[in-house]
């Protein structure tokens, strides 16, 4: 049967056809400008949090699809978000390149271009947008695409957040050098939530000394606490920052000190 996920990259697929027709300029020197996230890992010791904009998803519907994608991650940059995600799909996400424009503009942390990368060309234009992180979905790549997309987006000096959800991906993603790994409590094939998954998968991806990333569904303190005694580095929140009327606040409750996590 034709997943959710199969559908997200037969559309893909169109828009890098799309894309080779259209000139990609260089951005300019301020938007250029590196801005790593890996090295705020290295230094940091509280939680990291990724902040996402998200107006809908395919799983959600629609979240919060009126409001302004500059003021909501101005608000999660001042309340201590280290860094900002920001959704670029237009058909199963309702985002848009110019939003990630648009928090450049705002905002001065590092931003992750959200979106289903299968060819480097879509690597150029998150690049030209003002995107200092990439998504790799290793469920959406094979192992020769997922490489190739890797090398060439170090290159162009970007970081990259490679996305597993199960052993399989994880031992394919580790046989890369690539340092930051997130795991996705959701899977894209059924929509399941379970931060199992982070327990899960986290001795294997510590082991290796790479940082960790947990994302989806977590909404309170409580599940915060258990992606930490796991063993993540950070998370990536998307639903619960969208919907809360005040973001601020539970960015300030998630930013909890590391303590017991090893660092490596
Ligand atoms: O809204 P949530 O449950 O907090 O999830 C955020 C983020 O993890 C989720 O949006 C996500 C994780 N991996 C993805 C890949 C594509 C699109 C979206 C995602």
């Amino acid at each position: 049967m034709e997943t959710i996920l199969d559908k997200i990259i037969a559309v893909k697929k169109k828009e890098v056809e799309e894309l080779r027709g259209m000139e990609i300029r260089p951005a300019s020197l301020e938007v250029n400008q590196r801005r790593s996230f890996i090295e705020k890992l290295e230094r940091a010791t509280d939680l990291s949090i990724i902040a996402e904009f998200k107006r809908a998803s395919p799983s959600k519907g629609d979240i919060n699809p009126n409001i302004d994608p500059s003021v909501q991650t101005k608000l999660y940059v001042d309340a201590g978000a280290d860094a900002v995600s920001v959704l670029t799909d237009q058909t199963f996400f309702k985002g848009t390149m110019t939003d990630l424009t648009h928090v450049r503009a705002t905002i001065d942390n590092p931003i992750l271009c959200k979106d289903f990368i299968i060819d480097p060309i879509q690597i150029d234009r998150a690049k030209q947008a003002g995107a200092d992180i990439i998504l790799l979905i290793a469920a959406a790549l094979d192992d020769e695409t997922l490489n190739t997309l890797y090398q060439y987006a170090i290159a162009k000096e970007l970081d990259v957040l490679m996305e597993v959800h199960n052993e399989e991906e994880a031992e394919r993603v580790l046989k890369t050098n690539n340092r930051l790994i997130g795991v996705n409590n959701r899977n894209l094939k059924t929509f399941e939530v379970n931060l199992d998954v982070t327990e899960g998968l986290a001795p294997l991806i510590k082991n290796e000394g790479r940082f960790l990333i947990s994302e989806s569904g977590i909404k309170t303190t409580d599940d915060v606490k258990r992606v930490i005694n796991a063993g993540a580095n950070g998370i990536l929140v998307g639903e619960t920052f969208m919907r809360h009327e005040s973001p601020r606040d539970v960015i300030k409750t998630m930013k909890i000190p590391l303590v017991e996590v090893m660092k490596r």
